[in-house]
């Protein structure tokens, strides 16, 4: 759990701190007054980019120095009995002590674009965030995850396996370089060098293989979740991986070479992968189901993604719910927060302090316009 969270010239807040309480932290004020930018800064103590996608220069605020800076002060929190998982080997034990480590980081305003990351006053790596804690969100642009292009959701089950296996971003680099290499390669009009074509093939279906496993593992440890959680308010979600999986790629790249040379492009690998939703109960594609069945299955996802982590890491994640409480009717908020009591430190936005009512314990903090 977070003790203490620092924001300097980030998005609208020049200078915020924040000293929240265990379980529930709840966000209130008016649009526009910086909530979401809030939950932002905390997704950007884990690796990437953050749970708006945004690239780093755009997140200094815009009438300040240049640079931003996040910090955090972070407390060990134990998942709660009965949440570990005995069969799956915890993924790291957390290195923080029990007083607390401090993990800062951000951009300086010379070289916006570079994230700096410094742990206990040491620098570290961007990637090494992952050993230190997991967060993991649901915000109101994820609303059109089902019914948008596989991209899309490609990106949210790789941000999935990222925080289990923090190795998996490694993989997807290396993939990545080695099939836009080829690509290029196979554009080479006098044709391309067999020998530089086969090494690009190896590497593709080296860390593609590795690629596709992983994404497996967290699509079957996510089906056992669903299959587990009780039936309640919250429609339930059966999934698979669509393509890619239990295939010899090198095989199938070199038979592919033709056409795609003539596509400009691998047509077939991990990278062509879609994750299937399927609405339990009515066996019915997620793509099709209404509005608000769409959005209860995300929240079924997250959360059910949200207990995997804390049985692989033997901690909760952080967990970051943008505008959910508005969007659920007054017995389905109770249900969730129910649900949520006990399972770390959650984060929650709303333009009414009124909507976190029931809550139970929590750090109730109105943000208003800086
Ligand atoms: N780099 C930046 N510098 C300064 N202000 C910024 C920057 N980026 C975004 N903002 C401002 O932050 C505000 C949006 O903040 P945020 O999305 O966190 O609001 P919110 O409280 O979640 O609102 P809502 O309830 O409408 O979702 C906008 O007014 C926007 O102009």
């Amino acid at each position: 759990m977070l003790a203490r969270l620092t924001l300097t010239d980030f998005r609208n807040h020049a200078g915020l701190e924040l000293r929240p309480g265990p379980g529930f932290v709840c966000l209130h004020g008016e649009n526009g007054a910086g909530k979401t930018n809030i939950l932002e800064a905390v997704s950007m103590l884990a690796p990437g980019r953050g749970l708006r996608g945004s690239a780093l220069g755009e997140m200094a605020r815009s009438d300040g120095p240049g640079g931003w800076g996040v910090s955090a002060e972070l407390l060990p929190s134990r998942s709660r009995e009965g949440l570990g998982d005995s069969d799956m080997p915890s993924l790291q034990p957390l290195p923080a002590s029990e007083k607390g480590s401090v993990i800062g980081t951000g951009t300086l305003a010379t070289a916006p674009e570079r994230r700096v990351v410094r742990i206990n006053s040491a620098a570290a790596a961007v990637n090494s965030l992952a050993e230190w804690l997991a967060v993991v969100w649901l915000t109101p642009a994820m609303d059109r995850l089902f019914t948008g292009p596989a991209s899309d959701r490609r990106r949210f089950l790789d941000r999935l396996v990222l925080a289990l296996e923090p190795g998996h971003a490694h993989h997807a680099a290396r993939y990545d370089a080695a099939m836009r290499a080829r690509n290029k390669l196979l554009a080479e009009p006098e044709g391309a060098d067999p020998q530089w074509l086969a090494a690009l093939e190896t590497g593709m279906a080296e860390h593609g293989e590795e690629l596709a496993a992983a994404r497996g593992r967290t699509v079957a440890g996510l089906a056992e979740r669903l299959v587990a959680t009780p039936d309640d308010r919250f429609a339930k979600a059966t999934i698979a991986l669509d393509g890619g999986e239990g295939r010899d790629l090198a095989a199938t790249l070199r038979a592919n070479r033709g056409r795609d040379a003539a596509a400009g492009r691998a047509t077939e690998g991990p990278h062509r992968q879609d994750l299937l939703v399927t609405h339990a109960a009515k066996a019915q594609p997620a793509a099709r189901c209404s509005t608000g069945e769409q959005k209860a299955l995300l929240l079924g996802l997250v959360l059910a993604h949200a207990d995997l982590v804390a049985a692989r890491r033997g901690a909760p994640p952080l967990l970051l719910l943008d505008e959910v409480a508005a969007h659920l009717d007054p017995g389905r908020r109770a249900a969730l927060f129910e649900r949520l009591e006990g399972r770390g430190q959650v984060w929650m936005t709303a333009t009414e302090a009124a909507l976190f009512e029931g809550v139970g314990d929590a750090t109730m903090v109105h943000v208003g316009r800086a």
